[in-house]
């Protein structure tokens, strides 16, 4: 029972940090043995559990997927809730079935943290894909442990854990034909890549690039303290004056003109807009316009004028 100890372990660990005053938590749970074991943690953790199973629809399948992961749930201790979802084609399908995915769990959850099931292994995939992609240092730092209400306990645990807990415990967990898909990036970067450079490197891959993950996310969040602080001196009548921006290094700037544009209601800002509003503060002089999208109705903008950044809006005729 040595695998079922360590991940009950890493669950109480993160909620006597994180979640010391929660008696009910919800845990997405797709059938696999990450968050099947995650769900058998938490019960044992002693947490009153409410598994939320998404059925995407996707597979023929899928509800009986879903109904037989509901099923060992509740046989585990949990109560446990099916959430079919329509899954549309926006960005693609695995992007689509993410956002379904994320916005039935937070409709379900009733004020409860969801706990997932994303694990060391998972970690070291997104870096190491973020790094090959050139990625910048916020997607190459990874998942976070807590970014409320989303709960990640299994960071610290190896997918073989998972695995051997439900082994132990008898748990049949359901093996989703897609994570052998060889079509997919992440499958070959699981099967084929991370393997290889565990070889070359005579182990202790996965380890590693969680531990650089673990220290960009220091990184960042002290960069983020000092945009923060600059931010909040940089804004003038909702504008940013350019002057405090132009004398911070790029890595605060860019921040400083993410955070503003959130705050002036731009959606998630691309590093391409990022980019091009820096170089509004940085290489224009008098006038100049970047286009943040918009709608049929309005056109956005960020404007340079006289030392300010500000947001126009123009309304489409
Ligand atoms: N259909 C689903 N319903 C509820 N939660 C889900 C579902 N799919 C994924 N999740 C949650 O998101 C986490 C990460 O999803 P991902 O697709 O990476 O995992 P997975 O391949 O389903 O593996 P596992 O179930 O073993 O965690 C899961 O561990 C789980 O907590």
């Amino acid at each position: 029972m040595d695998s079922a100890r360590a991940v009950t372990r890493a669950v109480t660990d993160f909620a006597a940090e994180y979640l010391p005053d929660a008696e009910h938590v919800c845990v997405g749970l797709s059938g696999g043995p990450d968050s099947l074991a995650l769900t058998a943690a938490a019960v044992r953790a002693g947490l009153r559990v409410t598994a939320l199973v998404v059925d995407h629809g996707l597979q023929a399948n899928s509800a009986d997927v879903a109904s037989t992961a509901a099923a060992t749930a509740r046989a585990l201790g949990a109560a446990a809730v099916i959430l079919p979802v329509r899954v549309g084609r926006d960005g693609g399908l695995e992007a689509a079935a993410r956002a379904a995915r994320y916005s039935a769990l937070d409709a379900a959850r009733d004020g409860s943290p969801v706990l997932l099931g994303h694990t060391m292994d998972d970690q070291a995939e997104t870096v190491l894909l973020g790094l090959a992609r050139g990625s910048g240092a916020r997607s190459i730092a990874g998942m976070r442990t807590w970014t409320p209400p989303w709960g990640r306990p299994l960071l610290g645990v190896r997918r073989t854990q998972t695995a051997a807990m439900c082994a132990e415990l008898g748990l049949t967990p359901y093996a989703d034909p897609h994570n052998r898909d060889p079509r997919f990036t992440r499958v070959r970067v699981r099967t084929d890549v991370l393997p290889l450079l565990d070889d070359v490197l005579n182990g202790g891959v996965v380890e590693a690039l969680a531990r650089t993950a673990a220290s960009l996310r220091a990184d960042n969040d002290a960069l983020d303290g000092l945009a923060a602080d600059l931010g909040a001196g940089a804004v003038v009548d909702a504008g940013l004056e350019i002057a405090v921006l132009a004398e911070a290094p790029a890595a605060v700037r860019t921040r400083v003109i993410r955070r503003w544009l959130l705050d002036v209601g731009a959606t998630e800002p691309t590093t391409r807009v990022i980019t091009a509003v820096d170089d509004l503060v940085t290489r224009w002089h008098g006038q100049g316009a970047v286009a943040i999208g918009g709608d049929d109705t309005a056109r956005r903008e960020v404007v340079r004028t006289a030392g300010l950044l500000t947001l126009r809006t123009t309304l489409r005729r």
